[in-house]
């Protein structure tokens, strides 16, 4: 029986090896993880992590051929196959901090495989790294080989939070990368093979190691660059009276531009786009390429005007202060369907609101209060580091309260802002929340999820992203 063990029991370890349990019964699959309550919580009725259909593949083949375990060493040296899924989180010190990917843990991982190995292994890279990590990883890993023999392959992961499930089940594409050398082409076929039991041939894509460590980075830029440009144009549309809803449509209508990817927001969240976007600008300027690291580093900062710009129409539509004003937010998590915060712009639009004192209330379905009260204290970057190595009591923001409702987070409120969009805000009795607001009451949709006439007639004063304005905001500064 084939073993494949994976490192990093997270939001790509865990949903990734689930699928290829289920998906190859004569494979042994255990994903390890040094944090004991995480593996604790994958073995439980209550995984570490929501993620719609994931409760049910786990069920299928936990005990079978899925397995969760500390045991790091033990599952490693008994593994054909180790897959190494651990943070990459983007460097908070040193050379390239703030930019470069911090590849402690990967190094860590690598050491640790290099140790216990008795027999040949196929290393993956799942996580997300600079290109030519592998190189670095293959020095590791052969500078003390005791004869045995390693190879290395470049497997991105291109499942999106919210539907892991549905895209591991039906990737787009699978991306091996590998030495071209006549081992490295056996290693790119045994790991093909893996996923040859589900995904059709030609899906699965085969390529030098350096394509694939760069295609990942190159796809989420590509990806992020959609959301910023429909972005960019949603403020020129505030400014003229166009829809951006309209023009997007009219945009995506173009075969060669295509519809998805192109919902105007408060900006883009999420663990991966800014942290793998950072380190390709630090890639680039590495290589000597300043001018196409600041291409794509206005990636990012159209994606931080919109944050700000948000913020600031909050508050200048609220007679140019929020102090002492109750604000409900409705949704923290960066995207629907999952309770993930990491790089949310709910972070950063509380923190906007609380620099201005206001008051903020906060529901989202899947996030814990002290997930957001972590979230609000902590340091840029420092919540991708595995949970044992986070702050283990940060201090709570006083002005923030969060609660199991939205008709609780937006009773007495001034205004509410809706921060991801929940299919349930779109239902909600608004009549009822306009009844129990302080008035003017004031909407502010960072997620065009709700009609904003429909809200006019009942009174309120709506702020939609990239929409014509409302005679109320009209005459209000919009740049942060
Ligand atoms: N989250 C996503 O949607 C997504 C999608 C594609 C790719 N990625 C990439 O995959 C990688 C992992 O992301 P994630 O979201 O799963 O992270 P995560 O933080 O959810 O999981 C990483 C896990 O690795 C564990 N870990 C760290 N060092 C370890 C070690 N030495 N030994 C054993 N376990 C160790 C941590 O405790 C943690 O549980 C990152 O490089 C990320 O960029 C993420
Ligand atoms: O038209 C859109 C689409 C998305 N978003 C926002 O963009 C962020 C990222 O969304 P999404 O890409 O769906 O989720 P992720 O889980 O971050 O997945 C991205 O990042 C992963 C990690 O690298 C990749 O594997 C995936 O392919 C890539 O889509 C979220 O805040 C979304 O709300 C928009 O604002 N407008």
């Amino acid at each position: 029986m084939v073993k494949i063990c994976c490192i990093g029991a997270g939001y790509v370890g865990g949903p990734t090896m689930a699928v290829i349990a289920l998906k190859c019964p004569h494979i042994e699959v255990v994903v390890v993880d040094i944090s004991v309550p995480r593996i604790a919580a994958w073995n439980s009725d209550q995984l570490p992590i929501y993620e719609p259909g994931l409760e049910d593949v786990v069920k299928q083949c936990r005990g079978k051929n899925l397995f969760f375990s500390t045991d790091v060493e033990k599952h490693i040296a008994d593994a054909d196959i180790i897959f190494v899924s651990v943070n990459t989180p983007t460097k908070t010190r040193g050379l390239g901090a703030g930019k470069a990917a911090d590849l402690t843990y990967w190094e860590s991982a690598a050491r640790m495989i290099a140790d216990v190995s008795k027999s040949n292994k196929i290393v993956v890279e799942k996580s997300t790294v600079p290109v030519k990590t592998a190189e670095a990883i293959e020095k590791i890993l052969t500078h003390n080989s005791k004869g045995i023999e390693y190879q290395i392959l470049s497997n991105p992961e291109f499942l999106a939070e919210g539907t892991a499930i549905d895209d591991l089940f039906k990737p787009d594409r699978v991306l091996i990368g590998g030495r071209e050398t006549p081992e490295g082409q056996k290693a790119i076929q045994a790991l093909k093979a893996v996923y040859a039991n589900w995904v059709p041939e030609d899906r699965i894509i085969c390529t030098n190691l350096w394509s694939a460590e760069l295609s990942k980075l190159a796809a989420n830029a590509f990806l992020a660059q959609r959301i910023s440009s429909v972005n960019a144009m949603s403020a020129l549309c505030e400014a003229t009276g166009a829809d951006v809803a309209e023009v997007s449509h009219a945009v995506g209508k173009d075969s060669r531009i295509g519809s998805k990817f192109l919902n105007s927001s408060v900006g883009f969240g999420g663990s991966c786009f800014q942290k793998d976007i950072l380190n390709l600008v630090y890639i680039c300027e590495c290589n000597g390429l300043p001018e196409v690291a600041t291409y794509w580093k206005q990636v990012i900062k159209i994606n931080d005007y919109q944050k700000n710009r948000f913020v600031n129409r909050v508050v200048s539509s609220m007679f140019n202060t929020v102090s002492g004003k109750k604000i409900a937010v409705l949704g923290f998590a960066f995207k629907k369907d999952t309770g993930d915060t990491r790089e949310t712009p709910a972070i950063d639009v509380c923190k906007g609101l609380l620099g201005d004192k206001a008051r903020v209330s906060i529901y989202d379905p899947q996030v814990t209060e002290d997930q957001i009260q972590r979230d609000l204290s902590m340091n840029k970057f420092d919540w991708d580091h595995p949970i044992h190595l986070q702050p283990m009591s940060p201090t709570t923001v006083k002005q923030v309260s969060v609660v199991w409702d939205a008709y609780e987070a937006t009773k007495d409120a001034h205004g509410i802002c809706i921060l991801t969009e929940w299919d349930e805000f779109k239902n909600l009795d608004y009549q009822r929340i306009y009844d129990n607001m302080q008035k003017p009451a004031f909407v502010f949709d960072g997620r065009n999820i709700v009609n904003p006439e429909k809200l006019r007639e009942i009174g309120f004063i709506v702020y939609s992203i990239g929409k014509p304005l409302d005679a109320w905001l009209r005459d209000m500064p919009a740049v942060a």
